[in-house]
């Protein structure tokens, strides 16, 4: 198995005017290539903050990260990572297909070369035939269809995706969540994916990792033993279940139900 983000004891302290702010705490946690891991917990345990540091958009105040063996900034100037944010964050005066060449167009390739990788990911997607419409021309899930598409346009073997699906409702985010599936099993992608549903978790992981707040830091990781082929209806299953009362579990045993002023 290989490696690809490492953390050993990794802390990320905040200085604030109010205090410190810890937001990771002794987080240990090993990625290797091909794995789905997906980050649940509640509002302010760290998740954003570790997918951030994973970027190198924030830097760690204790212990060490690597991605693929290298600093967090090494691999980020290497390109190593596509990010999915939780709004899709397309330019509104840029086509679709536009807004997917972007990156490439920032790394400078050729204009072959984008239109090929640009009609590969649309592909991948399954949003061929809508590359001149305007993002707003696009519904929510399509949207967030085409932000995928552009963190994939440059072939990162790691793909970063924070609350992708949190703002769409359940039918279409059951629908994608199918499509993101069979878009790993074809492209082979590391995944880390932030959410708070614990039927996505586990629907979408190999691997879930289940976090507490104050400070934050990692409560229980799973290792998830369903196939990998999974229709919609796994989720009634009793394995499915299983794995969902655990996640729970862990989720319960590090919520304070204190009110927080
Ligand atoms: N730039 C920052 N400066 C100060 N504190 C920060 C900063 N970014 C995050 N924090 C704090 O760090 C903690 C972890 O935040 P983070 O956004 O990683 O949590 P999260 O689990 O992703 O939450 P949510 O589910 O609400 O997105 C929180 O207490 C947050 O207020």
């Amino acid at each position: 198995m290989t490696p690809v983000v490492s953390a050993q004891n990794l802390g990320l302290t905040f200085k604030t005017n109010d205090g410190d702010v810890v937001a990771l705490s002794d987080v240990n946690l090993t990625i290797n290539k091909g794995e789905f891991v997906s980050f649940i917990g509640p509002s302010g345990c760290g998740k954003t903050t570790f997918l951030r540091t994973i970027a190198d958009l924030e830097r760690p105040t204790s212990g060490k990260l690597t991605i693929n063996g290298q600093t967090p900034e090494v691999a980020r100037k290497a390109r190593a990572y596509g990010y999915v944010f939780q709004a899709p964050a397309l330019y509104p005066w840029r086509t679709v297909e536009k807004n997917v060449a972007l990156p490439l167009e920032i790394m400078g390739y050729g204009a072959g070369q984008q239109a090929e990788r640009v009609k590969r990911t649309m592909d991948l997607v399954n949003l061929s035939g809508f590359e001149k419409k305007y993002p707003w021309q696009l519904s929510g899930g399509m949207q967030q269809r085409a932000s995928i598409a552009r963190a994939l346009s440059f072939d990162a073997d790691l793909l970063l995706m924070d609350e992708p699906f949190g703002a769409l409702d359940e039918i279409v985010r059951d629908h994608l969540n199918s499509e993101l599936l069979k878009l790993w099993d074809r492209t082979g992608k590391t995944i880390c994916f932030v959410t708070h549903s614990i039927p996505e978790a586990v629907y979408l992981s190999t691997k879930i990792v289940v976090m507490s707040p104050r400070p934050g830091r990692v409560t229980d990781v799973i290792e998830s033993d369903l196939p990998k082929e999974r229709p919609l209806d796994i989720r009634e299953t009793p394995e499915f279940l299983a794995i969902a009362a655990r996640v729970r579990d862990g989720l319960r045993a590090g919520h304070s139900y204190e009110e927080v002023v």
